[in-house]
């Protein structure tokens, strides 16, 4: 059966009347152009990689030049929370997946937490995005426009018609690459822009705070270094009170009045964020409660305890990553998007390696052995999906239980050494 979003485009109705030989004969009969993105009408667009080989394509989003760092996804869906995830700032998303767009662009609805139901934040936040074969022709319950609408309407560049596997061939044995992307017929001779020599969570954090699900019994810090809307969700949801900080703020000082830290995902180098790497130290100098990392959250952690982080050749970028828990033995299909990572062998002695990537075998958290203290380098949120790991959302909230119930309380990821650290000893 086909998915309900299915719609073979305006063929539907001849083709229900055909045979299946003469369906399929439609079918590869009917010119490119009906069928996909009309490249007719569509301007020329060029994909440049530094020193590397230039793609010719047409352009179906917004009229203007870009540059930023390519990367390849291997998502197969999810386009539009990836697209407007902020840790995909600077960047220029290259699909594997060759049919990108075929179920449109849902709408800016919020929820009852009136935080974006479809969305990661308000707007598309990678600087353009390279496919095979874009769908100008969308179906969904959920959509409002299609994916080329929403990028001319945010000023977003898009290039399809180009041979995207040559491209990620190219990404996977160069590593990640500076490109452009130049839309008509007039040279682009700009330089090329470094999105990893750029303080980009300054860019994407906010600039107050602000609360979600007020008048909760448990109350949660968010450091928003490019926060996802579903992180944010994830917490909420479970009955929390969510206080989202900007990244710089001095969390420190305000930590008591909360019962869980949480530092989120976010785009670019993590040893841009000092101020916030800092900021982290003194809170767990002084904070005694569970605190949780996701992703960019995760390798800032890691700096503040003077573990190190180093830059992947092509980095993580999927929704089936698969991730060994070290504490259990038992593997979870990931939701990931990074090119740096923690280097394992740089933790300090008081923790430990709590997942690993079963691909690349690059680390994929670590948790404190003493204390409620853990993150991890995919997205147990997982927008989109899959949901594997979103127990570890589960694990935050009772670790969160459990330190407002006990003074001496000790991590359940503790490990045979004794507990040498209490809510009420430090
Ligand atoms: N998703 C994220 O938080 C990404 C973290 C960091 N910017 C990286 O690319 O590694």
């Amino acid at each position: 059966m086909l998915p309900r979003f299915y719609r073979p485009f305006s063929l539907k109705a001849s083709i229900s009347q055909t045979s299946s030989l003469s369906r399929k004969l439609a079918f590869a009969s009917t010119p490119l152009t009906v069928r996909c993105f009309g490249s007719v009408s569509l301007p020329k667009a060029t994909f440049t990689l530094k020193d590397g080989p230039v793609y010719t394509g047409k352009s179906f989003g917004a009229d203007s030049n870009i540059s930023g760092e390519a990367v390849f996804t291997t998502s197969l869906v999810g386009y539009p929370e990836s697209m407007t995830d902020p840790s995909y700032r600077g960047q220029i998303l290259v699909f594997t997946q060759p049919l990108i767009g075929n179920y449109g662009v849902p709408s800016n609805v919020r929820d009852e937490y009136n935080l974006l139901r479809y969305f990661e934040s308000p707007k598309i936040q990678c600087s353009g995005i390279v496919v095979s074969d874009f769908a100008a022709e969308y179906s969904h319950w959920t959509a409002v426009e299609s994916l080329g609408e929403w990028c001319k309407r945010e000023g977003v560049s898009a290039v399809t018609g180009v041979d995207t596997r040559a491209i990620v061939t190219y990404l996977r044995e160069q590593g990640s690459s500076l490109a452009k992307i130049t839309v008509g017929e007039k040279e682009d001779n700009s330089e090329f822009i470094d999105p990893g020599k750029v303080h980009m969570v300054s860019q994407v954090s906010t600039p107050e705070p602000y609360t979600i699900n007020p008048g909760q019994d448990i109350k949660i810090a968010v450091l928003d270094c490019g926060v996802k809307e579903n992180i944010i969700r994830c917490l909420v949801s479970r009955g929390a009170t969510a206080t989202v900080f900007p990244h710089n703020f001095p969390i420190q000082e305000v930590a008591s009045q909360f019962d869980g830290i949480f530092i989120s995902n976010g785009p670019g180098d993590p040893i841009h964020c000092s101020e916030t790497v800092y900021n982290l130290k003194q809170t767990m100098d002084t904070f005694a409660g569970p605190i949780f990392g996701i992703c960019l959250g995760h390798q800032l952690l890691a700096l503040a305890v003077g573990a190190q982080t180093i830059k992947l050749k092509y980095g993580n970028r999927a929704h089936n990553i698969p991730t060994l828990d070290v504490t259990t033995g038992q593997c979870h299909i990931t939701s990931q998007n990074h090119g740096y990572a923690v280097d394992a062998s740089t933790l300090p002695s008081d923790f430990a390696e709590f997942f690993v990537n079963l691909n690349d075998r690059s680390n994929e958290g670590m948790y404190h052995k003493y204390r409620p203290i853990f993150s991890t380098q995919f997205h147990p949120e997982a927008k989109g999906g899959p949901l594997d790991s979103s127990f570890l959302f589960d694990k935050f909230l009772e670790d969160i239980k459990k330190y407002k119930a006990e003074s001496n309380y000790v991590n359940v990821g503790a490990v045979a050494e004794p507990a040498v650290a209490s809510a009420s000893s430090l």
